[in-house]
């Protein structure tokens, strides 16, 4: 049995007292920012995230309080990464994480072809971003933002081991309380969230499909060159596995995407299965694609920036106070144009829980 999780302290010293910050900016959300730093006492550098209380005009306290408590939860998986401390001031909470020095995989998804991954590498990687998937899964935690952008590597050069971060939009699955709104990034989201349908550890592994299409090909598949068509392709399951992208790439490796990209979230495999997967524990590569064009649907598919954020209404099965929402105006229009768009957003309730 795993030892229970510790009780974070939030510190309320100063956070400059024993940190120095370093370097450029990390990365950057709508309500934090990461910044590099170094511990003085030890000079070993760290990921300090300022997220700020107040959002909107609402405290957002406890929505932070449920990020720690799920890093907490989590510090047993290496494939999560690791709290280290936290800081509370007036205005703002600081997390002080390990620095994963690698970045985003998200630079290598998109990089030119000697920089971009192997099938190898994306192998050892998906491995261990499902060996940190199911630990979240087995203590029913769902991530719900699981993209390239959030799958950091301990190094780039040579290819180190990846870390799992933001915990912004994770949820426990077990809570009997409901809540229709959701946080997500288009190209990632699973269909049940465009369906009003409750949401599961099956969420998660659209968005492992999703992740794994685009670290093999590069390519975004449900990328459409609007939102809409963007959500269109994902509720009509518009994705291609033509030669063209995945040339030199596995047969294995296109079943274990199809297994995955599937409408039922029912039907789709879970953590443990996919571990099982004969594609994950290939030592060699299998025979790659033939000419064969294995389309479920035509459609051109582009590549692009993965960065916009959306409201979007969903089934789900945790009160979350305060999520990072727009003005509701702003979340109704975008929710009107969504729902002319797909018969099955039309009985979405035009009321918004915030
Ligand atoms: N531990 C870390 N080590 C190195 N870089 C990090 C670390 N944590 C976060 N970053 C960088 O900062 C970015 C933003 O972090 P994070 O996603 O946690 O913030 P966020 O405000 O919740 O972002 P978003 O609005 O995209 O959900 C990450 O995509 C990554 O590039």
């Amino acid at each position: 049995m795993e030892p229970s999780p510790r009780q974070t302290v939030l510190r309320t010293e100063l956070f400059a007292g024993s940190y120095r910050l370093e370097g450029k900016e990390l990365g950057r959300g709508k309500f934090a920012v990461v910044k590099k730093c170094v511990e003085l006492s030890t000079s070993k550098e760290y990921a300090a995230k300022f997220l700020r209380k107040r959002r909107k005009g609402e405290d957002c306290r406890s929505d932070i309080i449920n990020e720690i408590a799920i890093l907490e939860m989590a510090t047993f998986s290496p494939y999560v990464v690791d709290l280290h401390e936290v800081y509370e001031t007036n205005s703002e909470i600081i997390l002080v994480m390990e620095y994963a020095a690698g970045g985003e995989i998200f630079n290598q998804c998109v990089a030119d072809q000697d920089e971009a991954f192997t099938e190898k590498d994306v192998i050892r990687l998906i491995h261990q971003i499902l060996q940190g998937v199911l630990h979240l899964h087995r203590n029913n935690v769902v991530h719900l933002d699981l993209k390239p952008q959030n799958i950091l590597l301990t190094s780039s050069k040579p290819l180190g081991d990846i870390r799992i971060v933001d915990f912004g939009l994770s949820r426990k699955v077990d809570s009997v309380k409901e809540v229709r709104e959701i946080l997500g990034t288009p190209e990632y989201v699973a269909p049940e969230i465009l369906n009003y349908e409750p949401i599961s550890t099956a969420t998660d592994m659209w968005s492992v499909g999703v992740l794994t299409y685009v670290m093999l090909t590069g390519v975004s598949p449900f990328q459409g060159d609007t939102k809409q068509q963007t959500f269109l392709n994902i509720s009509q399951v518009n994705v291609q596995y033509t030669q063209e992208e995945f040339d030199g790439i596995s047969k294995l490796a296109v079943e274990f995407i199809k297994s995955l990209l599937i409408k039922n979230p029912r039907k789709r495999i879970s953590a443990d299965q996919c571990l099982q997967h004969p594609w994950l524990s290939s030592t060699t590569i299998s025979a790659p694609l033939t000419n064969t064009n294995l389309d479920q649907k035509e459609g051109e598919v582009k590549t692009s920036e993965l960065t916009e954020e959306i409201v979007l209404l969903a089934s789900y099965t945790v009160h979350c106070p305060c999520r990072q929402l727009e003005s509701r105006e702003t979340i109704e229009t975008e929710l009107k144009v969504v729902r002319n768009q797909f018969t099955a957003l039309q009985e979405f309730q035009s009321e918004v829980v915030c």
